[in-house]
């Protein structure tokens, strides 16, 4: 039991790991965090509400988390074969095919919860 648990813990510790390196060493998630920031102070400043915040804060999670394994897929497709290749091309421009989409809900969901309030 002492052991699963220091095991957790342990797990616990690579993955704040995995995101200081994700926000301190990736262009896009630092791009992602930054907008997150902004969005969160955009929250506070319309006062949003608890719906809203739900939405806001699943988008900002998922884009991040989507952009995070984005990330990780580039890295094992460069670590694995770092030559030119047609299927690591195809392997890369679907990972970041998924990123669009969510990246595209982000935008809708902005627009839905903060035109009404800009306008
Ligand atoms: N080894 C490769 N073989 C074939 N095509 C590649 C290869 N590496 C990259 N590409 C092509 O270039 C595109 C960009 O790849 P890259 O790894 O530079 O991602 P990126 O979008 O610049 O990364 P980031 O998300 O960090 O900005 C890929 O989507 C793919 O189309």
């Amino acid at each position: 039991m002492i052991k699963f648990i220091v095991g957790r813990i342990r797990s616990i510790g690579y993955a704040f790991k995995g995101v200081w390196l994700l926000i301190t060493t990736e262009a896009s998630i630092k791009v992602q965090f930054v907008i997150g920031i902004v969005m969160t102070i955009a929250g506070f400043y319309f006062q949003i509400s608890t719906t809203e915040w739900c939405i806001q804060i699943g988008t900002i999670a998922l884009i991040m988390s989507v952009e995070g394994l984005n990330t990780a897929i580039e890295e094992m497709a460069d670590f694995i074969h770092p030559d030119h290749h047609h299927r690591i091309g195809f392997i890369k421009d679907i990972a970041a095919g998924a990123v669009f989409i969510t990246a595209i809900a982000a935008v809708a969901i902005g627009l839905i919860i903060y035109l009404p309030k800009i306008l």
